[in-house]
């Protein structure tokens, strides 16, 4: 058995523990997960969240899922685990790296049931979910180092949620660059905006980098136009829960909004995103499935114990950058540019 240790995430050879990120950074407290049910739940509470986070923890799970039923027949056996399947990607619909995930899981189990016992195949498939996990760090430290490559000393970056290592099994994607940056020798500022409603900027980037002892300025999303139009910032690096074939990016709610503003400016809109995030069967950003979260994380308790509690509420917890307004993508293979769909291919040719 393995063990695997990052900031999102522990894997202790037969336990999922995941930090509740629902509760940062008020408190620091710890889901364990030992079936693949309560890793779904994981997922669809967002007690971890962030596309290669959710990623590795259906990895996880499908890993679970397989302890779980390796005592029944084979048979018996690939009927549970279709089940499981069906139930981890049913838990959230944007982030490809879900099923990205599974999929891989699913064919791992598909190569090796034949000619080995279900104790064999689950040890196999923890192999694989381990081996996803560490790839997730490697490929954000890589990835770091090639969009640190596009910031210079003294640059100020806006970012928006939480594409951190919360967001993945640890270092992040777009705070992975800005760590790259800052490990490189260059001083790097953030403005992190909040990212309302469930505010993982506020939250969870905030968290990261004050323990990274990242210059760190928290503004709520609409000062963003005006903290660039005063000039204060030189790029605009976010995540990705799906990059379609031609470039189009779903990202968190209030993405398009920043990557408008940040064109009006002349600001480079950058996206940090593993491969596993490229959805090429996805042709544009029109095919990807938004999803729609509970209203009540719109309605909010303010100190003033005010309860928004009957007034109508649309919460799309995403929304798509068209590439036309994409300076370039940052991945673990290199920066890509437009024309993104050719580009974009040719990272997966070789
Ligand atoms: C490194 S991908 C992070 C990506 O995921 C976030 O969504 P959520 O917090 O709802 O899982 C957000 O879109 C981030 O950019």
């Amino acid at each position: 058995m393995g063990t695997l240790k990052g900031m999102s995430m522990e894997w202790t050879g037969d336990t999922l523990i995941l930090i509740d990120q629902r509760y940062i950074p008020v408190e620091e407290l710890y889901v364990e997960c030992k079936t693949f049910e309560e890793a779904a739940v994981g997922i669809k509470d967002m007690i971890v969240r962030g596309a290669p986070a959710i990623g590795a923890t259906a990895g996880f799970g499908y890993t679970l899922g397989s302890f779980q039923f390796e005592t029944l027949t084979k048979k018996d056996y690939m009927d549970k685990m279709k089940e499981v399947k069906e139930v981890l990607a049913a838990t959230r619909p944007t982030a490809v790296n879900l099923f990205w995930a599974l999929d891989r899981m699913e064919k791992k189990m598909n190569d090796v049931i034949k000619n080995n016992d279900l104790k064999e195949v689950s040890k196999i498939l923890e192999k694989e979910a381990l081996l996803i996990a560490e790839e997730d760090i490697k490929i954000n430290k890589e990835m770091g180092k090639n969009g640190a490559e596009l910031l210079k000393d003294g640059d100020t970056v806006l970012t928006h949620c939480n594409a951190g290592a919360l967001a993945t099994v640890d270092y992040g994607t777009a705070l992975g660059v800005i760590r790259a940056a800052i490990e490189s020798g260059k001083n790097i500022k953030v403005y992190a905006d909040e990212t309302r409603p469930y505010l993982q900027g506020a939250r969870l980037t905030v968290w990261e980098l004050m323990q990274d002892n990242i210059d760190t300025t928290l503004i709520s999303d609409n000062m963003a136009g005006w903290v660039m139009k005063q000039g204060k910032i030189n790029a605009v690096i976010v995540g990705a829960d799906r990059i379609a074939a031609n470039g189009d990016t779903a990202n968190k709610i209030g993405t398009y909004s920043v990557s408008i503003l940040a064109k009006k400016h002349g600001i480079p809109m950058y996206i940090a995103a593993p491969l596993s995030t490229i959805d090429l069967n996805t042709p544009t950003g029109e095919e990807i499935p938004i999803e729609e979260r509970s209203h009540n994380e719109v309605r909010f308790c303010h100190k003033s114990k005010m309860v928004l509690d009957n007034v109508k509420v649309f919460n799309p917890a995403f929304d798509v950058t068209p590439n036309e307004l994409i300076t370039a993508i940052i991945t673990e293979k290199g920066v890509v540019k437009p024309p993104f769909k050719e580009n974009l291919r040719k990272l997966f040719e070789d």
